[in-house]
């Protein structure tokens, strides 16, 4: 597969049995092949997703010092501003052109800061599309239909706001706007700008553009999935590339919604995904895997 397809998600909603099959059979095809789908048909207002892009620009256009007062501290909170350069998702390039807003769960957000009341309605609205999405997977992986659902119900998902700015000046060598990387969690949902730059990796180790596609969200599965999956399901490689066109001039703007198993939750290889061969890796919490993750990145 040399390009990620584009599933409909109400066909999990039908009584019939063949359309559940169906989705789950594109779902397993996907993952495993590229490990990216465009979800079509999910229950998820465009007004509310505008919401938060409008939200998002006001508080990346508050002053730095401001910004700064709600620094990001420690991989045990993961809350908060991360300014421009500060994290690398490749360690070996230097840091990202990026600025980022991380939002962990609904009980502590910042009381520093004026929270637009879009954020907790679009957490809980992503965490909802999240649990169809899993359920497809749970379907895809002959598992109960609730079992990824019930190993997310603490919703320990990160909302993130990002924005790489207009290009100021010359990039560092190597200097991309997100290194390449593969994200830590079970799903990522992510909403993009019409800025282009997102690509992926296919299996062939060709970079391929990932532009928006209207009326649709990219998922991918993370590293705690192909794990969970013993690598029959794919987290795979992406980055976000300068424009080198008049992009450049731009700000591009993403919304990331990175889902996370419970901290309890103990990620070790399927009973379905061990036919062809033994588990590759030793059980692990979700819990101390995305600790050990995050403390590699900052
Ligand atoms: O901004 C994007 O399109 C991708 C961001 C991303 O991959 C990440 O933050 O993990
Ligand atoms: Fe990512």
């Amino acid at each position: 597969m040399t390009q990620i397809p584009i599933i409909d998600l109400s066909l999990i909603h039908n009584k019939d049995i063949n359309s559940k099959q169906k989705i789950g059979k594109q779902i397993y095809q996907a993952c495993h092949e590229i490990g990216f789908i465009y979800i079509k048909k999910y229950n998820l207002s465009s007004t509310l997703i505008d919401q938060v892009f409008d939200y998002s620009k006001y508080l990346f256009d508050l002053p730095l010092d401001v910004k700064q007062n709600m620094a990001w501290s420690d991989e045990f909170s993961n809350q908060g501003y991360v300014g421009i350069e500060r994290e690398r998702l490749n360690p070996n390039n230097p840091g990202d052109l990026k600025e980022a807003f991380n939002v962990v769960g609904l009980d502590n957000l910042p009381t520093s800061l004026f929270i637009s009341p879009a954020i907790p309605i679009f957490y809980q609205a992503c965490s909802e599309v999240a649990n169809i999405i899993l359920t497809a997977f749970s379907l895809a992986l002959e598992l109960p239909e609730d079992f990824f659902t019930i190993n997310h119900n603490q919703k320990n998902h990160t909302l993130r706001l990002l924005h790489y700015p207009a290009l100021q000046q010359q990039p560092k060598p190597g200097q991309i706007r997100a290194g390449e990387h593969s994200d830590y969690g079970s799903i990522t949902l992510l909403f993009q700008d019409d800025m282009v730059g997102l690509e992926v990796q296919t299996a062939t180790k060709e970079w391929i553009a990932v532009p928006k596609i209207a009326d649709t969200i990219l998922v991918n599965t993370g590293d705690l999935m192909q794990r969970w999956t013993n690598d029959v399901f794919r987290s795979t490689k992406h980055r976000v590339m300068i424009p080198n066109d008049e992009k450049v001039k731009f700000s591009r703007y993403s919304i990331a919604f990175f889902c996370h198993p419970n901290q309890d939750t103990e990620i070790a290889c399927l009973e379905s995904c061990k036919t062809d061969k033994h588990p590759i890796y030793s059980p692990i919490t979700a819990g101390e895997y995305l600790l050990n993750r995050l403390q590699a990145t900052y």
